[in-house]
């Protein structure tokens, strides 16, 4: 565990960059910084590792002060990644992340292979291990700059905008790839960004600093979208929260319809007297295949000749109510499909179910 005990920095020119700071950083978890330009993210980082020595106040890691640890010992635990990767230009990928297995004083051999089955793992093709920096793109520069991180196998990982200079597709990615990592690995992580998506998608616990190097608020993302502590903090997780708390709220409250399927085999005449306005068409393995609308039915024939109206599914038990209403938007019926992980039509949530479920979960604000 990394514990933060009243730490300030203040630099030479008397700008006070972290004031006060008090908190802990949980052994195997994601603590996020987040906040605006100069808050002192980045100096809090820094502190861990001793790039830069706090003024007052103690860091302990695992209950031992920092400061009573040289430097290279201490960094030999903490991996660092940075913005732009800051690879060695002139080195081949595979030598950027061997470099610390071999100070380590490990042969040629062994820090090669540690170096290319760290590559796999961080999902960077094989073939890059022998190009320079400059030929590799953005996002997979970060991957290296990742693979050198875990080299040493380090407990902690300091994370300063890692994935901030890539455009938005390649930085979903590298998140998704992070938490992949973690879940086998289970480092602890301090992540430093300034974008509070970022923060809420990969922090298990999410500290939000104001200017001056102030603690604002520090909880896990459900909570600090349901419960920001003051104006700052709502004001920093912007004008959506309310819809983007529902990611965090399971599906499983969710009431389903099973009477409102329909295969397409079945005759006209069987549903015509529903008093349903929308009937889920499925095949005849179960799969959906779109909306009739009940007053648009044809005299006779099979289901299968009506024209269908588009749909939306969502994953029961593991899409959130955000997967399911979103589901229902992109259909003219307002309700969503719920299917199985194989893809099967488990059932239907109504606009009702939804509304029914929605109305819980304002309920559940400030509660
Ligand atoms: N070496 C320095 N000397 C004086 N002031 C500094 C120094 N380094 C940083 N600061 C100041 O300390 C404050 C916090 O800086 P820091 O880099 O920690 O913020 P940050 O939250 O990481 O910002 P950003 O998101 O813009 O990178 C800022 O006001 C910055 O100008």
């Amino acid at each position: 565990m990394i514990k933060f005990d009243r730490v300030t920095k203040r630099y030479a020119d008397g700008t006070i960059a972290v004031d006060g700071l008090s908190l802990e950083v949980p052994t195997g978890e994601i603590t996020v910084f987040v906040g605006p330009s100069g808050c002192g993210k980045t100096t809090s980082l820094r502190m861990i590792n001793r790039m830069i020595d706090a003024t007052e106040g103690q860091i302990l890691l695992d209950g031992v002060d920092v400061k009573s640890i040289d430097p290279p010992t201490l960094r030999r635990g903490i991996g660092y990644v940075i913005q732009q990767a800051g690879l060695f230009p002139h080195r081949k990928i595979v030598d950027n992340v061997a470099t610390v297995p071999h100070l380590l004083g490990w042969d040629r051999k062994k820090a090669r292979d540690r170096a290319m089955e760290l590559l796999e793992r961080v999902g960077l093709d094989l073939k890059m291990a022998d190009r320079y920096p400059f030929q590799l793109s953005g996002g997979q520069q970060q991957r290296v700059g990742v693979a050198r991180a875990l080299a040493a196998d380090p407990p902690v990982l300091l994370m300063d905008e890692p994935f901030s200079a890539v455009d938005p597709i390649v930085r979903t990615s590298l998140q998704e790839e992070l938490l992949r990592l973690q879940a086998e690995l289970n480092k602890t992580i301090v992540f430093v960004t300034h974008d509070i998506d970022e923060a809420i998608k990969l922090g298990d616990r999410v500290a939000v600093l104001r200017v001056g190097g102030h603690l604002a608020q520090l909880a896990d993302p459900p909570t600090l979208l349901a419960r920001p502590a003051d104006d700052f903090v709502r004001e920093f997780l912007g004008r959506d929260r309310g819809i983007r708390r529902l990611s965090f709220i399971s599906d499983e409250g969710l009431r389903l319809r099973a009477d409102l399927t329909v295969p397409a085999s079945a005759e006209v005449s069987s549903v015509r007297d529903t008093a349903e306005d929308w009937l889920a068409v499925v095949d005849g393995a179960d799969r959906p295949l779109g909306w009739a609308a009940v007053k648009d039915l044809p005299e006779s024939g099979t289901v299968a000749d009506v024209p269908l109206a588009p749909y939306g599914t969502f994953v029961r038990g593991r899409d959130s109510l955000r997967g399911a209403l979103d589901a229902a938007l992109l259909s003219p019926s307002g309700s969503a499909i719920a299917v199985d992980e194989d893809g099967r039509v488990a059932g239907v949530a109504t606009r009702e179910a939804l509304d029914e479920a929605l109305g819980k979960v304002a309920g559940g604000v400030g509660a």
